[in-house]
């Protein structure tokens, strides 16, 4: 097998549950629910994307013909010398459209704990230590377990009652980013105070000025 990346890039997880710790992010290319085009974006499965994942050309990006390579240029990400602390945090675009079970063995063996971002459409690798599903309103949610549910709202057809059945640990909703991120913000306050099982997810890294 072998791995488009946008970029790899060494930073503080901004979201969620290991929000502050610092991680390498492996941004693979390309996404199931958007082409990644700006032209394309209003007609999508999902049109609120904040990321650039087309191509492979970002800092640290490229082709990497083996699970081997792909994790000695995570490995090279990690500014540290041994294997402590190491997490990465494989995102995109959509990461398992290309994150096997040999690249997670790969980024193992260098010792990092393995993290992942997804929208839930597609089966994870097994030997994950940490997936975090972000469903999108549109597109069939196939994965229906996992460490972290962290809804993006409001999306329209989104209420988060429907999701709370599901099997996993924290549930999070993450206020959408847009013009109207203020706004959005309040919303979701006010929906974690009403709804004390979801707790709120801030995208840090953008209040921080950080990647
Ligand atoms: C860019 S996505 C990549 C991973 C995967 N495709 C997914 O959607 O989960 C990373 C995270 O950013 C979230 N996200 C994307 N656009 C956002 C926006 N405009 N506001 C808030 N969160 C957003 C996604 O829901 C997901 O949790
Ligand atoms: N700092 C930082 N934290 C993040 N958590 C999830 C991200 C993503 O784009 O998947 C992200 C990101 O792009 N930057
Ligand atoms: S599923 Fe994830 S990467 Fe794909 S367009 Fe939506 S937020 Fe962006
Ligand atoms: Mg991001």
């Amino acid at each position: 097998m072998s791995y488009k990346v946008k970029e790899i890039f060494y930073t503080l997880q901004g979201e969620g549950s290991h929000a502050g710790r610092p991680a390498v992010f492996c941004r693979f290319a390309s996404c199931n629910l958007w082409t990644g085009r700006e032209k394309d974006r209003a007609r999508a499965i999902c049109s609120f994307c904040d990321t650039d994942f087309v191509g492979t050309d970002g800092p640290g990006g490229g082709k990497f013909a083996s699970a081997e390579d792909l994790a000695r240029a995570v490995e090279d990400a990690w500014p540290h010398d041994g294997h402590d602390q190491r997490m990465v945090v494989c995102t995109g675009g959509e990461p398992l459209l290309q994150l096997d079970a040999d690249a997670v063995s790969a980024l193992h063996e260098r010792g990092f704990y393995v993290a992942v971002e997804t929208n839930g459409t597609q089966i994870p690798p097994q030997g994950l230590d940490w997936l975090c599903v972000s469903p999108k309103i549109g597109a069939e949610l196939i994965v229906t377990s996992g460490d972290e549910l962290k809804l993006v709202y409001p999306q329209a057809g989104g209420d988060p009652a429907q999701f709370e059945h599901l099997e996993f640990e924290h549930f999070r909703l993450q206020p959408m980013d847009s013009p109207d991120r203020q706004q959005n913000t309040a919303a979701a306050v006010e929906y974690c105070l009403k709804h004390p099982r979801w707790q709120l997810s801030l995208q840090t890294h953008k209040y921080l000025g950080i990647p």
